[in-house]
């Protein structure tokens, strides 16, 4: 890409936007030729049928491949934890990545219950961003650098993408991106994250509040929404989700905070999330809200709200499944099976 030397690095995003590939309708039309001759009444595989067609659109192939599917999950800490926002203290972050390495952890699980790669990035957890009810989470070149990390992050090596988040406090960050983007009142975006009670969901929602009232006036713009509200695992999840665009990988998105990733750049452009799918409905309260939003209708719903990238995980069986289906399956002619007349 030749940028000029004195281009700002938000503007360097920018112009990858403008460089997005479109998807292949070429690829969605030569799997539904294959798809009319399954055996099987036509439409009767539902949303799976919807699934392979999304995966060969992106991919720019048909029949589309997903066989080294990957969890990303970026970690980072918050310095809005100083206001009382989550029941649990923000070591938990790195002790939960030493988790993730010796494969205790929830998604080492359901990774390897579906065979699929995870890597784990640490973004300076020592080093907390700052507390976004006092000034902003970062500066302009921290945030640009950091979704540069994340795009180097998912280069190569996988045919399907999974992102996921750890970092005590980031679902205060996600409110109040959302209530940055979408307006409305703060408490229509907080949930109980972790499970806060009662005084913490209030000392949760005037965080939310008094973030967004103090960075008003510099909220039009969605990059500035990142940088002053978000978080780095916020942000390298954006630069992922554009590096896999380019890259033609499908991004299956988690819950409610890595959301709060792809509605920046939906609010920059929304067909930045053509090529990612929602992999399941969080039990955070706004999840359905920013959903709706975004356009996408969730493959799973069911009661989680961990994070992690346990949802979006998940769902890669449901994928994984929906691609064994259409490559795998008899036509009518191989099967010898009578179709319709
Ligand atoms: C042991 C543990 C494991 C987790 N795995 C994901 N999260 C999730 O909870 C955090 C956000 O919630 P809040 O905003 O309430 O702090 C994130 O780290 C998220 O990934 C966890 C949280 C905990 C405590
Ligand atoms: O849905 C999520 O992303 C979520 C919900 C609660 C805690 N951490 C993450």
């Amino acid at each position: 890409m030749a940028l000029a030397a004195t281009a700002l690095p938000f503007d360097d995003i920018r112009a990858l936007i403008k460089l997005m590939p479109d998807l292949s309708t070429e690829a969605v039309e030569a799997v539904r030729q294959r798809d009319r001759q399954l055996t099987k009444p036509p439409g009767s595989l539902g949303r799976l049928e919807e699934v392979v067609e999304w995966l060969a659109a992106v991919q720019g192939t048909a029949p589309p491949t997903v066989s080294r599917p990957m969890v990303a999950v970026f970690a980072a800490n918050h310095g809005v934890v100083a206001q009382g926002v989550s029941p649990y203290p923000p070591e938990v972050t790195r002790q939960m990545l030493e988790n993730f390495s010796a494969g205790g952890a929830a998604i080492n699980q359901i990774c390897s219950s579906f065979d699929i790669g995870l890597k784990v990035f640490d973004l300076a957890l020592d080093i907390p961003t700052g507390d976004i009810t006092q000034g902003p989470a970062m500066d302009e070149a921290a945030c640009a650098a950091t979704m540069a990390f994340g795009m180097e992050a998912v280069a190569g090596g996988t045919d399907l993408l999974v992102l996921g988040e750890m970092g005590i406090g980031n679902t205060t960050i996600a409110a109040a991106i959302y209530h940055a983007l979408y307006g409305g009142e703060a408490r229509d975006w907080v949930g109980r994250g972790t499970g806060v009670d009662d005084a913490g969901l209030q000392r949760k929602t005037a965080a939310v509040a008094a973030a967004v009232a103090r960075h008003k006036a510099h909220l039009a713009d969605p990059l500035e929404v990142l940088r002053r509200l978000g978080g780095r695992e916020i942000a390298a999840m954006a630069g992922a989700i554009l590096a896999a665009r380019s890259e033609r990988v499908p991004v299956v998105l988690d819950g409610y905070v890595v959301c709060a990733a792809a509605a920046v750049l939906h609010a920059l452009d929304p067909r930045t999330l053509d090529h990612c799918i929602a992999g399941h409905l969080s039990a955070e309260g706004a999840h359905g809200e920013v959903l709706r939003r975004l356009g996408k209708q969730p493959l799973l719903d069911l009661g989680m709200r961990l994070g992690e990238a346990s949802g979006g995980a998940l769902a890669v069986a449901v994928i994984k499944a929906a691609l064994a289906c259409h490559r795998g399956m008899a036509t009518f002619a191989q099967a010898g099976v009578t179709d319709k007349a």
